[in-house]
């Protein structure tokens, strides 16, 4: 797990050994203890080198192990044992060096990075803190103010930031290891008190508590309730204070706070979530690793609104060649626009040149007759879709792969307008498409298993996080959202205030409440899908209240509002007003308050106290009981694909892990209870019923998350 050479006489090589990113796991650390030893007690070696095998020094700590009882030699005092060598230490940092993996190298007297490598303390991203010294050495080796962005945010430097912040001595781009080889040659012999960071005094800025207090209230305010952020700041914190030995006391003690905190598991949860829903399969029984993407090299956008313009410049990004049609002259020349400036602001970002060239326009859909893959963009309207995909079918060479960007939609009757279903798929982006992480990969029944490797590959290449998922009314993520939107309007017609609702919401960690998050993407886009499902309009004849839709319970509240030209943001006024059309800052609304009060009048409902919690499970509990009903159809393969599609495309907040962890953390005993109690009070809405896998799983024990799959089985799967 470590390595010991001597190379070029007088140089003792300790390469880490632990594939793929040489984390520090318990034989790791207990390899490097070994090592140093050889090495210090070797009287011909005058110099060390720590490096990493394939080209990666180190992504740090070993996650898989927290949680599990610890072994071998604390990180922490390896590091020290590494700080206090007689004999100069090099790190030579090739790939990365994230995490515990810095802190090893903070622990080396010298430091030299290749010019590709990058830099940087991510455990915050883990709900943890840099607890092997790198709070206490960071701070004292680049100041206060620097140390606190890199640890607060867990962001990552490219080698030449590093080198300006002071964070390594040398870059190169050449061998890492030879070019550290050279310098631990250079500076053998050379004393080391000067090149202990530990030893260092901290820089203390004049208005130290101006700072912290600045800091910490950035940090909560950014934080929406995740704790790791809070103790970093009060880490560095202990390092402007405190003398090294207190800090590390003070470290330790927080680490062992997050480390026992449910937020840490969440975190950690959601690392190995991300990394596992990539791969993928079906219940069909194709999977990520016997299903070859084809070859893409062109791909055509069909309808350049908001969201084909998004999806424009997020394939642009990745250098593929891209044709934009779009059949109306007016909106297709403000598209060219709006496209080039997104680029550009974009490059600009990233400090690189635009890639403008690598689009071309048209106004006729002919120009994509070359095209290896296409994405359908248009309007949301089925009988529209429809038509456009049996013009696709018409011109596209045969082979090429069809994609649409649904939000809702049956991907399997689009694959019915076109001679080859099985290249037909869904690419369901998320808006701003250009910006949002999250892409859902539908795959009908017919959809074949290349299509899903092809659309997956393209959503990664666009550095997307794809999830496969089955085709049924709105996939994954639109299928729960659409109850707990509902749950928060039946929340309004029985006394709560749009206020009340989104105040629990976000007390819960989500940026924007339901009612906020309604304004801001605009309530005439759920009145249209709802219309076109025909559940917007109320057949008067029927005599039917209309309050009941289909022979359910039905909140017309959305579709009133929209009446009134109520559109939220866009027209200055939704469930909030705002000071005009386009406005952001929301006020509660007095007219808003009435027209509730005569709404609940005219259809007899008595407004009741409703607190916070009840909000929470009305709204969370419906959506997770969805989310078992997911499983168990199939629709999603694990529980971690639900959630990541609730991180990454519904602002769920990371440090709950996503509603299925959230369940599991709550307890599914209790999830199960409270939806019991709910389904008593408000039997005409059926899907509060408790799905028949949460039953299961609370019947076998309520097993942990990682282990439901032995659980969901898919006897109804329709796929
Ligand atoms: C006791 C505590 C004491 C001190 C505090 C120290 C704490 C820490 O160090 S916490 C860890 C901090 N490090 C990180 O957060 C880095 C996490 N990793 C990454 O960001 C990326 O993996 C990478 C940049 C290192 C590489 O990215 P990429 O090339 O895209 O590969 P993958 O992300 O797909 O990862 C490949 C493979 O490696 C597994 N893996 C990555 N890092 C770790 C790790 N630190 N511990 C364990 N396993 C790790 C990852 O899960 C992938 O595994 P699979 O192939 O099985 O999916």
């Amino acid at each position: 797990m470590a390595q010991y050479s001597r190379v070029s006489g007088t140089v003792g090589l300790i390469t880490l050994q632990n594939p793929p990113v040489n984390a520090l796991c318990a034989a790791v650390r207990q390899g490097i203890v070994e090592m140093l030893k050889k090495a210090l007690s070797d009287s011909k070696v005058k110099s060390v080198v720590i490096c990493g095998q394939n080209g990666i020094f180190c992504g740090g700590a070993d996650i898989k192990e927290f949680g599990m009882n610890m072994s071998g030699p604390p990180l922490v005092q390896v590091i020290h044992a590494i700080e206090d060598a007689n004999k100069p230490m090099v790190a030579a940092i090739e790939g990365v060096a994230l995490g515990g993996g810095l802190e090893l190298a903070l622990g080396c007297h010298y430091r030299i990075a290749h010019s590709k490598a990058r830099l940087g303390l991510p455990e915050v991203i883990l709900g943890l803190l840099p607890a092997a010294g790198g709070t206490q050495r960071l701070p004292r080796l680049i100041g206060v103010p620097a140390a606190l962005d890199l640890i607060t945010t867990g962001r990552h430097v490219i080698a030449a930031e590093a080198l300006q912040l002071g964070i390594v001595d040398q870059v190169t781009d050449h061998k890492t290891v030879d070019a550290a080889v050279k310098l631990a040659q250079s500076v053998a012999g050379k004393p080391l008190d000067a090149r202990r960071i530990s030893t260092y005094p901290c820089a203390r800025p004049s208005d130290l508590d101006a700072l912290f207090e600045g800091e910490m209230q950035k940090v909560r305010q950014r934080a929406r309730g995740a704790i790791a952020p809070v103790a970093c700041v009060q880490a560095v914190q202990a390092a402007a204070t405190l003398p090294y030995t207190q800090g590390i006391e003070r470290e330790k003690e927080l680490m062992v706070t997050l480390f026992t905190s449910g937020q840490a598991r969440a975190l950690q949860y959601l690392f190995f979530s991300q990394r596992a829903v990539s791969k993928w399969s079906t219940p069909s029984g194709a999977r990520w690793d016997t299903s070859k993407p084809g070859p893409i090299h062109k791909v055509a956008v069909i309808g350049l609104g908001t969201m084909g313009r998004g999806i424009t410049v997020a394939l642009a990004q990745t250098g593929l060649s891209v044709v934009a049609v779009e059949t109306q002259e007016k909106q297709l020349m403000g598209a060219k626009k709006a496209v080039s400036n997104m680029l550009e602001q974009g490059a600009k970002r990233r400090g690189v040149a635009p890639t403008l060239d690598k689009i071309s326009y048209s106004p006729n859909i002919q120009a994509i007759a070359d095209a290896d893959l296409v994405i359908e963009a248009v309007f949301e309207d089925m009988a529209l879709k429809k038509q456009v995909f049996q013009q696709l079918a018409a011109v596209c060479k045969p082979g090429t792969f069809l994609c649409t960007n649904t939000s809702s939609l049956d991907v399997d009757q689009l694959a019915s307008q076109t001679r080859s279903p099985e290249l037909v798929v869904g690419m369901h982006f998320f808006a701003p498409a250009h910006v949002m992480k999250l892409l859902e990969v539908v795959y009908g029944p017919r959809t074949s298993p290349q299509a899903v490797a092809t659309a997956m590959e393209l959503g990664k290449k666009m550095g997307k996080v794809s999830v496969a998922v089955g085709n049924c009314q709105g996939f994954v993520g639109n299928r729960m959202l659409k109850l707990y939107l509902e749950q928060a309007f039946f929340l309004l017609e029985e006394g709560a205030t749009p206020e009340l609702v989104d105040r629990a919401l976000e007390e819960f960690g989500f940026a924007m409440g339901v009612f906020r998050m309604s304004d801001l993407s605009g309530l005439d886009v759920g009145w249209k899908v709802r219309k076109g499902l025909m559940l917007g309009e109320t057949d008067v004849s029927s005599g039917q209240s209309a309050r009941i839709r289909q022979g359910c319970r039905y909140s017309p509240l959305g579709d009133l509002l929209c009446e009134q030209g109520r559109f939220g943001q866009k027209t200055g006024q939704g469930w909030y007003q705002y000071d005009k059309p386009g406005g952001r800052v929301a006020s509660s609304d007095p007219w808003l308050h009435s027209f509730l009060e005569s709404y609940r009048a005219k259809h007899g409902l008595v407004a009741r106290h409703i607190d916070h919690q009840e909000v929470l499970e009305r709204c969370l509990y419906a959506m997770i009981n969805e989310g078992f009903r997911i499983l168990e159809e199939g629709i999603a393969a694990g529980p971690e694909d639900i959630d990541v599609i609730y991180v990454f495309g519904y602002s769920w907040p990371r440090h709950r892990g996503g509603p299925m962890f959230y369940a599991d953390m709550v307890g599914l005993a209790k999830v199960l209870e409270r939806l019991e109690h709910y389904q008593q009070a408000h039997p005409d809405v059926p899907y509060l019923q408790p799905c028949s896998l949460l039953r299961r799983l609370v019947a076998s024990g309520s097993p942990p998350i990682q282990r439901w799959r032995e659980v969901i089985k898919k006897p109804h799967s329709q796929l």
